[in-house]
């Protein structure tokens, strides 16, 4: 590829800027811990949503899970084998949801991708990976000029998951055990807003249970375009 635009895969003061702006509004946050690792900026927050709330988001992952898919469209066939779905964005439930997450990060809901739901039953996963764009990949284009780079991701878990199931951050040497209810945010670029290879993560196997999880990926514009 030659004419590769790579105003994604560098330093960007507009990135920057909202990594900063997320980070104080969080730490501002008395209900919102800091997860420890020195080269990623990671969040947690228990009981973001209620039993009710996790039984609601479960009912409609039920009802829309697809096989999953990568982005890319490439087959998936070990690597992401959980199921999957995009809820309604206009859901009575889904629309509640979506607003706390935006209150809690102070980012707009324009920037903010359909919340995605994803269903793993035992032995299903989803390899290492991170959630910003390559700018090398054929798809990257597109997503330059329809909000551009993915910058923070807020992703709950929806259940407890009695083994296995953990999201894991290998370069950071620590994985977060599914709690039904507890939310995790991080921020896929590094302060100077470029992408931070150390965001790569996993979901790793799930041993016994069940896990559910839904997934807000927030463009650095507003989506679409
Ligand atoms: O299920 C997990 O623990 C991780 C999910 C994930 O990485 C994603 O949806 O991008
Ligand atoms: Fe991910």
């Amino acid at each position: 590829m030659t004419d590769v635009i790579d105003d994604g895969g560098i330093a960007s003061p507009a990135r920057a800027r909202i990594g900063e702006a997320v980070r104080a509004r969080l730490e501002r946050n008395p209900m919102v811990s800091r997860i420890d690792a020195p080269r990623l900026e990671i969040y947690g927050r228990r009981d973001f949503l209620n039993a009710e709330e996790c039984a609601g988001l479960r009912a409609l992952i039920d009802a829309g899970a697809q096989p999953s898919t990568l982005f890319s469209g490439s087959a998936n066939a070990d690597y992401r084998t959980s199921h999957s779905c995009n809820l309604d964005p206009w859901d009575p439930l889904v629309m509640i949801i979506s607003d706390r997450i935006c209150a809690l990060t102070g980012l707009p809901s324009e920037n903010g991708e359909t919340l995605q739901g994803q269903r793993y039953a035992v032995g299903q996963e989803y390899k290492p990976h991170c959630d910003y764009f390559p700018v090398t990949a054929n798809y990257w284009p597109a997503m330059r000029t329809t909000g551009g780079q993915r910058s923070w991701t807020a992703m709950i878990y929806l259940s407890a998951v009695e083994a296995g199931g953990e999201t894991h951050f290998p370069h950071c040497e620590f994985m977060v055990p599914p709690v039904e209810g507890m939310i995790l945010l991080w921020n896929n670029m590094k302060p100077d807003g470029a992408p931070n290879p150390d965001s790569l993560h996993a979901a790793r196997p799930v041993e016994r249970g069940e896990k559910y999880v839904v997934t807000k990926w927030f463009r650095e514009k507003r989506w679409g375009g």
